[in-house]
């Protein structure tokens, strides 16, 4: 991780201390200047399939048992991004900016080959308080529809920053009519001491297939054999058998191979360092609608980049103080925001039916609600958009 220039750390004192008042509320806490990331949390979202070819490999497997282990897999190629992306491109880990309700993050990747299909991203803030971002990613060609929505619970003690993370992803293959429910890893922040934080998984999480297959991923952080940092081991069985069919370990910013439960035998070694991900294609600026991230975030970016600190508190604010007329009006008519592509739910039956499975604790998301995608939403504002244009075109 990059080292900190001496100036800045004088503002880590100020800092450390505001985190020892730690109100569970990450957005609350002062970050200093240059931990400071002009992205907005939203954009996170893409991080579940910058390896297009990865996500959809698992609807062209005839085999159920393969399709499984091509899921586990999948997941497991999303960490690196997810979780050390920041630190490995600025650095060290960063606080993104808390969206406000209603944030929207849309983008595409494109595929020039033709054999992956466009994939759709679709990301919504669709709480402030507590914040939760909601995302849909979509593969027509392939029949792929990842799902999900994650919010965070934190605490601070022994100089680091815990945070469970509520909420799940559910992975659905249309052709085998089949859902993969993932829980979420909670995390720690390390080195937030040395002033050069970054993330380490903690415990396990899991995926639960509707045919009857179940992975557990166990996070060893600094592995007490390897002592490599973001090591891991995974098993993939078949519910209620002790077989292990495949194992995965490794380090998941790094090497993992797979490996055959019984033989052993080595199937195949995942470089996450060397696999190109594909960038994500967002709209112009200009073309993006206002509740859009880039556009509504734009000035207050612009100044972080700059390492202008009073525009960007300025900028911020004028943000802040929209919502908070926006939030007024709605509660004096009696109205709640509405969500533009998802909605809440207080039962989802692959939810209920792949949480039944044994060792899945994913009574968070039973407590307020889910959020799912809501597809009739999501045809009507794509009709409304195709009219625009045709209008548009017309004029
Ligand atoms: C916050 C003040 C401060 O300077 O603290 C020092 C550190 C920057 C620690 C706090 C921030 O650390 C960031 C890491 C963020 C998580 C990274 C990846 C993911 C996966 C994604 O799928 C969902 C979101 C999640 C869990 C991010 C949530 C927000 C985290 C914890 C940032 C912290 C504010």
């Amino acid at each position: 991780a990059g080292a900190v220039p001496a100036a800045a750390k004088s503002s880590w004192g100020p800092f450390l201390k505001s985190i020892a008042s730690f109100n569970g509320d990450l957005a609350s806490l002062t970050a200093p200047p240059f931990i400071l990331s002009p992205t907005s949390l939203t954009e996170y979202s893409g991080y579940w399939a910058e390896h297009p070819e990865i996500f959809v490999a698992p609807g062209q497997e005839k085999d159920p048992q393969k399709r499984a282990l091509l899921v586990l897999k999948w997941f497991l190629t999303t960490l690196k991004q997810q979780y050390s992306s920041r630190s490995e491109k600025l650095g060290s880990e960063k606080k993104p900016l808390n969206p406000f309700l209603g944030e929207l993050f849309l983008g595409k990747w494109k595929d020039p080959t033709g054999e992956i299909g466009e994939t759709q991203l679709i990301s919504e803030q669709v709480s402030h308080h507590p914040p939760v971002t909601a995302y849909a990613i979509l593969n027509e060609k392939h029949g792929v529809k990842l799902e999900g929505y994650n919010g965070q619970k934190a605490s601070f003690s022994r100089g680091t920053i815990s945070v469970r993370q509520v909420g799940h992803a559910k992975y659905h293959l249309k052709e085998f009519d089949e859902d993969y429910l993932i829980t979420l890893p909670s995390l720690h922040i390390e080195g937030i001491v040395y002033a050069s934080p970054y993330v380490e998984l903690n415990r396990s999480s899991t995926i639960h297939s509707s045919t009857g297959y179940v992975a557990q991923i166990d996070y060893s952080g600094k592995g007490w054999v390897t002592g490599k940092k973001n090591t891991f081991s995974a098993t993939l069985k078949k519910e209620g058998s002790k077989d292990i069919l495949y194992a995965i370990d490794g380090q998941w910013s790094d090497d993992f191979t797979i490996k055959e439960g019984k033989t052993k035998k080595e199937l195949e070694t995942y470089s996450a360092k060397t696999t190109e991900i594909t960038p994500l294609y967002i709209a112009p600026i200009e073309e993006q609608d206002p509740l859009e991230s880039r556009r509504a975030w734009a000035k207050v970016q612009e100044s972080i980049n700059t390492g202008d600190l009073e525009t960007t508190g300025t900028e911020k604010s004028k943000i802040e103080n929209e919502q908070r007329e926006l939030r007024k009006k709605e509660k004096e008519e009696g109205r709640e925001w509405e969500r533009r592509y998802f909605t809440r739910v207080m039962d989802d039956p692959v939810f209920t039916r792949l949480s039944e499975s044994p060792g899945l604790a994913a009574e968070e998301g039973k407590t307020d609600g889910i959020w799912v995608f809501d597809e009739k939403k999501f045809s009507q504002v794509a009709k409304a958009n195709a009219g625009g244009e045709a209008t548009n075109a017309a004029a």
